[in-house]
């Protein structure tokens, strides 16, 4: 085990259904282990059909006191989560750290991050109204929102408590009951949620999480009769793979998936401070982020001066261990994650010119670390172009006019965010206008505003969730019509 690890770390990760913690029916475990040992520190329990059987059936017992609480009583429990998570942020962060190699200030950040999405959807509940509709003297219409029922939640290992307090918050708020299925790479934050959401006084079966193997405790969930939503954030061919299940009950999705997001680079951009975002757009969070600016195209004019520059501040990175507030990139969250980025960058070698890093730091003989890596001259059909690498690698590539960068940008499959530097905003607005995806920033790098909308397009995604639309996607909407005045139906079978 790593000497770093922090104090009171669980040796036994267990289920919590029905406001208890609970083995698998079985008994069956799975390893858990640090990125930075790579050695097991911990047990998680392994859920299988019967274990999300037991949390749906807790869910559905705790729906309707839960949904009928009313939205300002629910907003009061989720702002005392907020509390829990705040008083727990060092806790929460170094575990966080530990367990998935975010640096520890980063981890930090993530965990206000979380208490902000809490305290955010209270907001939200409150101020809802609902919309009705008039036609004259007639007829007037309105909306009756319900909680949909029991939401199946499945998040993955880049920002594992962040990711599930995003889901967490509106699915509650709404007042659905829920069962998480947190990634099995990375379990260890996820087990303070029984704490804080006893603490806040969150009734017993409202939050229900199963630890588990993906293609077991995941697809017990999506496949569960009495869940008819999922909200899944993860790769995109686990998304298709989830897509395909769900159609046979037709649940209501929600997809968040990957991207291979552009950063387009115009001649007249401030480059200190494009130059400041595109580091930090693809080298935070050690670069496994879903809205990594992975690949970066410059106007010919800047090219040469952007790539050496960009190549220059690779190397000042400071790669380290987690625990280390020094640090600006930790360890990668999985030996097996690892050595598949490092295939990307042996590709890469073939595909473009390296220019910066591709290697593991000579002061970090142990653990997942890579040097942040910079391949310039990469052509468009390359894979290291292509492909999600979702780690601390990007890919540069020149062009020569708007619209050449415009089709650049749109040449993958991926569609989720983009970002776009220059100095005329009209060309801003016409290139994010054409960029296929479902985010832009302009002159901006990725800070978030909670009430947008948050998702993708192409294999990016499906849905949005964010603001009004996350309590969307968390209710039914009924509509009722009621007549206003006198009723002249069709006579139809002759006179009265
Ligand atoms: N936020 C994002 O955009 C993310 C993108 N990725 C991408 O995916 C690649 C592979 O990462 P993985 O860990 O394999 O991601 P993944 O998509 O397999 O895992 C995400 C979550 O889905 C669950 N899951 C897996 N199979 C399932 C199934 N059949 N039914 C229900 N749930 C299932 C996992 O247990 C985990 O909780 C990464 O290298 C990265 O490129 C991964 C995680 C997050
Ligand atoms: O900011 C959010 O709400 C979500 C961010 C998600 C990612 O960065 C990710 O999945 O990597």
């Amino acid at each position: 085990m790593s000497p770093t690890c922090p104090d009171g770390l669980p040796r036994a990760i267990r289920h919590w259904i029905g406001g208890a913690a609970a083995d698998s029916a079985d008994g069956c475990t799975f390893e858990v282990t640090d990125p930075v040992s790579n050695t097991p520190y911990a047990h998680a329990a392994a859920g299988g059909r019967p274990d999300v059987d037991r949390a749906v059936a807790a869910a559905r017992s705790a729906f309707p006191a839960w949904s009928a609480l009313g939205n300002r009583a629910r907003a009061t429990v989720l702002t005392r989560i907020a509390d829990g998570i705040e008083a727990r942020e060092e806790r929460l962060a170094a575990f966080e750290s530990y367990d998935s190699g975010l640096p520890i200030t980063q981890a930090r950040g993530q965990a206000r991050r979380a208490a902000e999405n809490f305290r955010y959807f209270a907001d939200v509940v409150v101020a809802l109204g609902e919309e009705a509709f008039r036609q004259g003297q007639e007829q007037f219409s309105y909306v009756v929102r319900t909680p949909i029922g029991v939401a199946g939640l499945i998040t993955p290992w880049n920002t594992p408590f962040m990711l599930e307090s995003w889901k967490l918050a509106p699915a509650l708020a709404s007042g659905c009951t829920l069962v998480l299925k947190p990634a099995e790479w990375t379990p260890l934050s996820a087990s303070l949620w029984p704490e804080i959401l006893t603490e806040a006084g969150v009734p017993a079966g409202v939050v229900n999480i199963v630890h588990g193997i993906g293609e077991e405790a995941g697809q017990a969930l999506v496949d569960h009769p009495d869940v008819p939503l999922i909200s899944f954030t993860g790769s995109t061919d686990t998304g298709r793979h989830i897509a395909r299940s769900s159609a046979q009950h037709l649940k209501t999705l929600s997809m968040e998936l990957g991207g291979k997001s552009p950063v387009v680079v115009f001649a007249d951009a401030d480059l200190e401070t494009a130059l400041d975002s595109v580091v930090f757009g693809v080298f935070s969070l050690n670069g496994e982020r879903c809205t990594a600016g992975s690949r970066v195209l410059v106007e010919r004019p800047l090219y040469e001066e952007f790539s050496r520059r960009l190549a220059e501040r690779a190397k000042r990175v400071t790669v380290g261990p987690p625990s280390d507030p020094a640090t600006e990139v930790g360890a990668l969250v999985h030996p097996e994650h690892y050595a598949r980025v490092l295939d990307y960058v042996d590709i890469g070698r073939k595909e473009g010119r390296l220019v910066a890093g591709g290697t593991r730091p000579a002061h970090l003989p142990e653990g997942n670390y890579l040097q942040p890596t910079v391949f310039a001259d990469v052509p468009p059909d390359a894979r290291i172009f292509q492909e999600e690498i979702f780690g601390p690698v990007v890919a540069v590539a020149p062009f020569d006019n708007e619209s050449e960068a415009v089709e650049l940008a749109n040449a993958t499959q991926y569609g989720l965010a983009a970002y776009v530097w220059t100095s005329d905003l009209r060309r801003g607005h016409r290139v994010a206008h054409a960029v296929e995806s479902g985010m832009v920033w302009i002159n901006s790098h990725n800070v978030r505003d909670l009430r947008t909308p948050f998702g993708g397009v192409k294999a990016s995604g499906v849905g949005r969730e964010g603001g009004a639309h996350s309590v969307d996607f968390y209710t039914e909407s009924k509509i009722v019509h009621v007549a206003l005045g006198e009723v002249r139906t069709p006579r139809f079978g002759g006179k009265r």
